[in-house]
């Protein structure tokens, strides 16, 4: 079995053995090999189902330009603290870990390969809890067994090993030579019913239209600048849903947006969003104020008049405004460098036109990744202005439980590297049925219907991938 290994890796294995009976800790063993021919990563999700249904992800930045697919779960890292320490806490637990990551000589030049985890954070931890949220604890992020990078094109195959101090060489030499072997040989089973036949269940809707009415009087008393109310819809299907055939045509019909997947057990929390919260490239910062909203046009002409439409109307603006001036006031503090442009441009989806504005710095050191993520969190596009007004009236008067809608999710690397967006435009979804969840930021102008008529454009692009493309909610 060892043999098959190359001989250097077989030592690096025994150190880490060395290394966990010494400490009589874990340690994470991690090998990263570039793979010759490319492979589709929602077909090696799919072919994960066998063997690692339940404990799978997806993430997809814009264009699918850079893809990570993780099966199995080695080490799971979270926590269902309500403070804010549940950021600090999942850093410290992981640097416990990556401490003791090895890999395979050569092979760790590339971001997104190697030890990574994968996973997010719920909306608000001091929120009631509906019980379908039971299984996503305020934070909660796992090391995957095996994973796919797609980087431009180029393929990568990880493979992850919590190696334990009673571990044997012989079983830890399997893991690596048997486990990739397993998942690109097997079939991805892509197929099943595609689903259209559903009911629509619209909860609270007038609870919602007066939560909107009563939010922008206490703006116009002075109360707060903005919140971000937001609103679920409940879908039964006659069949189980097809998680894979879902994923795929998010993929297709939302290339500007981050495609996710977080499965756990039965459930799958997955979205299309177009918002990303935060990136670290070494000390590249990069984060995107993305508020404002308009439809899109049914001609090219209509569309490029609403797009102008939007980017001078006063309500939007200000909407917007409010996002950008939290977000750049703390990228001050983090970094130097900071750049912003003064404008807002458009940033337009399959459905929706988004005031959007890029934003950049050089993260100042003594700062990580999970620090930018907690101060971030909730930006004024998710709770609003200033933050905890904002997050204390939508435990009052929203009619939900935001569980992890809204909530930061992404990945972070052993070498503090890795990129968060904020998971909008997305669902939980369970055997037959589906929760979708939309939001509206709310400001002194909003008008309660014309904030509703936004949130069903914003549930449109996963509406349209569960195969309800032309359900109009009453
Ligand atoms: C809260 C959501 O969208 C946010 C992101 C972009 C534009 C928004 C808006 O115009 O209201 C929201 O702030 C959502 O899609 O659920
Ligand atoms: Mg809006």
């Amino acid at each position: 079995m060892i043999t098959a290994l190359k001989h250097t890796f077989t030592e690096i294995m025994k150190r880490a053995l060395e290394e966990a009976r010494q400490f009589d800790k874990p340690v994470i063993l991690s090998q990263v090999k570039p793979l010759n021919d490319s492979m589709n990563p929602l077909h090696f999700y799919a072919a994960g189902e066998r063997l690692f249904l339940g404990e799978r992800f997806y993430w997809a930045t814009p264009g699918s330009r850079f893809t990570i697919t993780g099966l199995g779960n080695e080490c799971t890292v979270e926590n269902d603290s309500a403070e804010s320490d549940r950021f600090g806490r999942i850093e410290s637990d992981w640097k416990r870990f990556k401490k003791m990551v090895h890999y395979e000589d050569g092979a760790k030049s590339h971001i997104g390969t190697g030890a990574l985890l994968f996973g997010g954070f719920s909306f608000d931890p001091h929120n009631r809890r509906n019980e379908r949220w039971n299984k996503y604890p305020e934070a909660k992020f796992f090391l995957p067994s095996v994973m796919l990078t797609v980087k431009d094109g180029v393929s990568f195959l990880t493979i992850n090993r919590v190696i334990n101090p009673d571990d044997d060489l012989e079983s830890c030499a399997k893991h690596f030579t048997s486990i990739a072997g397993e998942v690109l040989t097997e079939k991805a089973s892509t197929g099943g019913e595609s689903v259209n036949n559903y009911t629509l269940k619209e909860a609270d809707t007038g609870t919602w239209l007066s939560a909107v009415q009563k939010a922008t009087e206490l703006i116009k008393s002075g109360e707060l600048d903005k919140v971000v109310l937001a609103r679920e819809v409940q879908l039964e299907y006659d069949h189980k849903i097809n998680i894979y055939s879902t994923l795929s045509k998010l993929q297709t019909e939302q290339p500007t947006s981050f495609i996710f997947s977080f499965e756990n057990g039965r459930q799958s929390f997955i979205g299309a969003t177009p918002e990303r919260l935060i990136k670290k490239e070494n000390s590249r910062l990069l984060s995107t104020c993305l508020a404002g909203s308009i439809k899109r046009g049914k001609s090219k002409q209509e569309d490029t008049e609403l797009g102008t439409e939007l980017l001078n109307d006063e309500k939007n603006l200000i909407e917007h405004a409010i996002v950008v001036k939290m977000i750049k006031d703390s990228f001050e503090e983090y970094c130097s460098k900071v750049k912003v442009s003064d404008h807002p441009q458009l940033l337009k989806t399959k459905n929706i036109q988004h005031l959007y504005t890029p934003i950049e710095g050089s993260m100042k050191a003594g700062y990580s990744l999970l620090n930018l993520v907690e101060k971030l969190h909730p930006t004024p596009a998710l709770g609003g202005y200033p933050k905890m007004a904002a997050v204390d009236i939508i435990r009052e008067i929203e009619p939900m439980d935001r569980g992890w809608y809204a909530g930061p999710v992404g990945w972070l690397d052993a070498e503090n590297n890795g990129e968060f967006a904020v998971a909008i435009r997305s669902g939980l979804i369970e055997g037959k049925q589906a929760i979708l969840f939309a939001g509206c930021g709310i400001v002194a102008e909003s008008d309660p219907q014309m904030e509703y008529q936004e949130t069903l454009i914003k549930l449109k692009p996963m509406l349209s991938a569960l195969g309800g493309v032309n359900h109009e909610c009453k």
